[in-house]
């Protein structure tokens, strides 16, 4: 049960051995467990060829062919490549390229775009959108990743993925969820969030009346933060004119963030809040956010959550999330952007210490004037510039940050007799106890959207998207033929748990299913680790620590979850919002003071050795 304690406790997941839940004790010490493969082979689950192969091939792998299908129905528009100037080389310059097409880089390209700038958007896959990309099965149309969309409303100025599409011309239809999130946790507790706030603080409130007063004073003050945010323009915390014109035209909503900007979400629930099983599902509303607890959870970011899917709601996107990035790269392409897909950028190209262009896997050289990675900051470092070392401000990050795990995701197809007909659209599942809520297979995310959207499976079918948290070292050093056994293990074990908790019958009323792990994630998002995104690496000061767009390599930009404010794709649409912002002042596309910019950064760059 967490506790106070609980707040102040280490994080623990630093050993592997300190990671393993019940479960994966279970299977470790089964015939599928890492122990008992010592001396097998290590070649890894996906040594076939991506293109051709037809059997044992991940979702997203298979997702090639068929979206390729997809697409040509109504096809995705590029440069072609025979006659771009993209594909001839260094012919011509551009304002920027962006590498990978996640929202975070889409949302870069396409306000880049909208202010003039001549961008070139390179993704290593096939489609655009990595972990909001989709793809298509036997009829069924998979979301790759979360299928809870925020900032999809219709009012204020939080709702950034309306605004992101609505700048180049886009509107997606969207289907109102009731309920955000129903939640199913040890000891029987089980609490719908409505869209309808009142009827979520009644719900919370029936089941705590003795905290009613608790309750009310902590998403009260997750409101004072979230109005403070609906009240700004949003573009970059690292422009002072920018930033200076909203603190003199909106000081109390400045300062009311700049307060809250250090703070955490479980110190102030715990102001109020002395339940421990209470404090417990505050952690698991926050766990969804940050995929931590909620004294590791930044109460900017929190508030965000907790209060978007009462304002504007939650909504889903009419034909699947991969409608998102499909007409963001539309947009972008009618703006005068171009996209190269297939496209994997290998190295970062700097002359004089400043990023100049970009070299392909292909060999092939492209230079700009910035380079924007969205690309994980481990593998923009790491991987793809070839620095004597890792800038000092990389290694603080990665001191205060570590890489969140990856998931086990299970994508099925069902028959729709196994589902009650009142089940809500996403669920979060932990039977038994508290302390596995972060522990590797511990928490169990299960989205259906075909609750909302039908057109997403065949007629009397519903899709089941499972996914529970997992590291990569727990499927490394297995054969193909354990990786395989594993996967349908692992899966089986967590079917199990759904079936005795919410669906009887469920087993047998499956008609698809597909598994992926972290190297799945890895290879098909291009993931270090297959890393969900960031976690604090202790305990965070709120959001100072986390890392703006800007970075120590003058020309170099990052956007994406390892940037501020951090994982979840609005979070990623604001960082991109921000880093396009900041990138348009440097070239010119936007005002700017060369002096304030110094200050600023500096200030900014000071501010996060505090963290
Ligand atoms: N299950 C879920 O709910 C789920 C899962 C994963 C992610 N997400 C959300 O999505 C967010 C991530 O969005 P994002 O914008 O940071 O990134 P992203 O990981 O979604 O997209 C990055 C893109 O960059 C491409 N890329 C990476 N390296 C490349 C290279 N060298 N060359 C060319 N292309 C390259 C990848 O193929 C991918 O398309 C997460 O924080 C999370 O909120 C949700
Ligand atoms: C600069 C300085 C220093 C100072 C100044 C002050 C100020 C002005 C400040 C400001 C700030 C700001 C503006 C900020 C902003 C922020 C933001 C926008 C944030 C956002 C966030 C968001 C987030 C985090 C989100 C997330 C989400 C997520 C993660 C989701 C997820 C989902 C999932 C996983 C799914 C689930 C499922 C089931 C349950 C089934």
């Amino acid at each position: 049960m967490a506790s106070a304690a609980h707040c102040i406790s280490p994080i623990t997941s630093g050993s592997s051995s300190s990671r393993v839940s019940p479960i994966a004790k279970q299977l470790c010490a089964g015939r599928f467990g890492k122990s008992s493969l010592a001396g097998s082979s290590t070649s890894t689950p996906f040594s076939y060829s991506l293109l051709t192969t037809k059997v044992h091939c991940h979702p997203f792998a298979r997702s090639l062919k068929v979206s390729a299908t997809a697409i040509s129905a109504e096809p995705l528009v590029t440069t072609p490549s025979s006659d771009s100037t993209a594909a001839s080389g260094k012919e011509r310059d551009y304002d920027a390229i962006i590498v990978g097409s996640g929202m975070g880089g889409l949302v870069a390209a396409t306000q880049l775009a909208i202010r003039g700038a001549r961008v070139l958007l390179l993704e290593k896959y096939l489609i655009p959108g990595g972990s909001s990309g989709f793809y298509q099965r036997d009829g069924y149309t998979f979301d790759v990743g979360s299928s809870v969309m925020f900032g999809c409303g219709d009012k204020g100025s939080i709702n950034l993925i309306t605004r992101a599409l609505a700048d180049v011309g886009r509107k997606l239809e969207l289907l109102p969820d009731p309920t955000t999130v129903h939640y199913h946790m040890p000891n029987g507790l089980s609490v719908r969030v409505h869209r309808d706030y009142e009827a979520f603080l009644y719900e919370l409130t029936s089941t705590f009346p003795h905290e009613a007063k608790g309750i009310r004073s902590f998403y009260g003050e997750c409101w004072r933060v979230f109005n403070a945010l609906n009240s700004l323009e949003l573009k970059s915390l690292e422009e002072p004119l920018y930033l200076f014109g909203q603190f003199f035209k909106n000081p109390i909503a400045c300062l009311t963030l700049a307060y809250y900007l250090p703070q955490n979400a479980g110190d102030i629930a715990r102001k109020y809040i002395k339940d421990s099983q209470l404090l417990s599902f505050i952690d698991a509303e926050c766990f969804i956010v940050s995929t931590v607890d909620a004294c590791r959870t930044p109460m900017i970011n929190a508030s965000m959550v907790m209060c978007d899917r009462h304002y504007g709601g939650i909504n889903y996107p009419k034909g699947g999330v991969g409608g998102i990035p499909r007409q963001l790269a539309e947009g972008l392409i009618e703006r005068g952007g171009e996209i190269q897909y297939k496209a994997n950028v290998k190295k970062i190209l700097t002359k004089d210490g400043k990023a100049v262009g970009v070299k392909l896997a292909s060999g092939q050289e492209i230079l700009a004037k910035v380079v924007v990675s969205n690309a994980t900051r481990w593998d923009t470092f790491e991987k793809m510039l070839d620095l004597d070392q890792v800038p000092k401000e990389e290694k603080n990050f990665q001191k205060c940050y570590q890489k969140a795990p990856s998931f086990l995701s299970i994508h099925m197809g069902i028959r729709e007799e196994a589902l009650p007909t009142d089940t809500d659209c996403h669920h979060l599942v932990l039977e038994d106890d508290w302390n596995n809520l972060e522990a590797p297979y511990g928490t169990i995310f299960l989205s259906i959207p075909t609750v909302l959207d039908p057109s997403l499976a065949p007629e009397g079918h519903h899709i089941l998207h499972i996914f529970t948290t997992a590291w990569m070292d727990d499927w490394e050093g297995l054969s193909p033929a354990e990786y395989m056994a594993k996967k349908e293990a692992v899966a089986d074990v967590i079917i199990g748990r759904l079936e005795k908790m919410l669906f009887p019958g469920l087993r047998d009323a499956i008609t698809f299913k597909e598994i992926g792990t972290p190297k799945t994630h890895r290879r098909f998002l291009a993931r270090d680790a297959g890393t969900y995104g960031p976690i604090p690496a202790g305990r965070p000061k709120g959001l100072l620590g986390m890392p703006f767009n800007t970075t120590a390599v003058e020309g170099l930009y990052c956007v994406g979850d390892s940037c501020f404010p951090g994982q979840g794709v609005i979070a990623v649409a604001f960082s991109g919002i921000m880093c396009a912002h900041r990138v348009a002042a440097d070239i010119g596309l936007e005002r700017r003071s060369a002096i304030l910019d110094k200050g600023l950064l500096g200030l900014l760059s000071w501010f996060r050795t505090l963290a």
